[in-house]
């Protein structure tokens, strides 16, 4: 067929093919069209039983984003190498796979976010909605100026017993969760002010204006950065949280885990 001479470029000798969320009928069809390419899925469940198999902890929504989670997804269970080129089948419309692409997995291009979502405590939809935000403030600051921030996100008790407020705290008795958008405009209106925002696993605000006292010493940061990045590091190492932190001298959004960065990224790419 004449279009495969064309289009075949995009799917010549791949490494792999990742297949993400196919039904269990495309998945049979695929690999009993090539016994030979290596097939991976990605998806929430693995409902189709593929051996190789990495998990999405959400639908996101921009194909380009759950492109590069799979394949950092792949990279971290040793599933591809470095440098290996994967056809990437997804869905784009509606309904099933409609769309490939040609994609070389670069381990120097990691983001830390399959790290960030798959291993941590608080659920991938609390984590997500939180990054979205920090993003969005970092993109735009506050009234136009950079503002700095840090968001302590999962084993909020804990957190809270490491930590003393500085100011009344605002979410004392509401019951509100991130991802609202009545709370993105309330968060980014505190942010200007100082401490940390402390959310549950669940999402809850529990806190804002919290001073963090954590006990662990001497994390790793960047040169140039100062108490906040060193407090948002040294508390994730304390306790199973993870933290988020819009830096207001560079401008970065960095996280948090175990007390190391786990991921770094400009929020102008987004
Ligand atoms: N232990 C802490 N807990 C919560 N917030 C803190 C803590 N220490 C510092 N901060 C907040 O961080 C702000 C900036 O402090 P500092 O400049 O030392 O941090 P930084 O790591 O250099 O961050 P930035 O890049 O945003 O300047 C402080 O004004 C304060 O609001
Ligand atoms: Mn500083």
């Amino acid at each position: 067929m004449a279009l495969d001479d064309v289009f075949g470029d995009i799917y010549a000798n791949v490494d792999a093919v990742a297949l993400f969320s196919p039904s269990g009928s495309y998945y049979e069809r695929l690999i009993g069209a090539d016994e030979e390419v290596d097939v991976i899925v990605f998806a929430t469940e693995n409902d189709v039983g593929a051996d190789a198999f990495v998990e999405l902890p959400i639908e996101f929504d921009e194909v380009e984003e759950r492109v590069k989670f799979g394949i950092e997804g792949a990279l971290e269970q040793e599933l591809i190498d470095d440098g290996d080129v994967l056809a990437c089948a997804t869905e784009v419309f509606d309904g099933s796979i409609d769309t490939v692409s040609r994609v070389r997995a670069d381990e120097d291009d990691r983001l830390g976010i399959y790290d960030l979502f798959a291993k941590s405590r608080a659920e991938p939809e609390v984590i997500k909605s939180v990054l979205e935000l920090v993003i969005e403030l970092g993109k735009k600051g506050q009234k136009g100026k950079p503002v700095g921030a840090l968001f302590v996100v999962g084993d909020a008790g804990k957190v809270m017993n490491k930590s003393r407020p500085l100011s009344y705290n605002p979410f004392e008795k509401s019951h509100v969760h991130v991802g609202d958008p009545i709370v993105n405009v309330m968060l980014k209106e505190f942010s200007r002010l100082d401490g940390a925002f402390v959310i549950s696993d669940a999402g809850k605000i529990v806190s804002a204006y919290r001073y963090l006292e954590p006990s662990a010493e001497g994390v790793d940061i960047p040169k140039g950065l100062g108490t906040r990045h060193m407090a948002g590091g040294a508390i994730t190492r304390d306790t199973n949280a993870i933290t988020i932190v819009l830096s207001e001298s560079d401008g970065l959004v960095r996280a948090f885990k175990g007390g190391e960065i786990i991921m770094e990224v400009d929020p102008e790419a987004y």
